[in-house]
């Protein structure tokens, strides 16, 4: 069998590209949780230009937003393949959208602890002075 050039393998992986934004895409359009993580992204970015972070914690911000989304589109993946298998109720398919739920929680309060060692002191310097 012929070997795939390298021409339709950097095609493939550009579809690839193009199959996960749409991904992300359609996960903005239908998840309003997923918006909320949008603007925050935004907000974060913004406080850290504002308050001239580190680059360490430039590194720190970057993994607790990329976290928060990947536990948000992962939950949301969840939740569409659930409604797919048991559109019905299901203890089973509560416990997999509850713990999917779980996930996006562990990675908010992981992001909340970041945000408030990152930004809290820089905050609280500009209302106490
Ligand atoms: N098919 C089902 N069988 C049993 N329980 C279900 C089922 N679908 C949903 N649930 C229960 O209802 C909860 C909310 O489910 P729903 O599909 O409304 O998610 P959601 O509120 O849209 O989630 P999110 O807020 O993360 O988008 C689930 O976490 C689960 O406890």
């Amino acid at each position: 069998m012929a070997e795939p050039s390298q021409d339709s393998l950097l095609r493939r992986r550009v579809a690839s590209f193009g199959h996960a934004f749409r991904g992300v895409a359609s996960a903005l359009r239908s998840e309003v949780h997923m918006r909320f993580h949008a603007v925050a992204t935004v907000v974060v970015i913004g406080f850290g230009f504002y308050f001239g972070i580190s680059r360490l914690e430039w590194a720190l911000v970057a993994l607790a937003v990329g976290t928060v989304w990947t536990a948000e589109l992962l939950n949301t993946a969840i939740e569409v393949v659930v409604n797919l298998v048991s559109p019905d109720y299901h203890p089973l398919a509560g416990k997999a959208k509850d713990v999917a739920s779980g996930a996006v929680l562990m990675a908010g309060f992981a992001a909340l602890a970041v945000g408030l060692l990152v930004f809290g002191p820089r905050v609280w310097a500009l209302f106490a002075t």
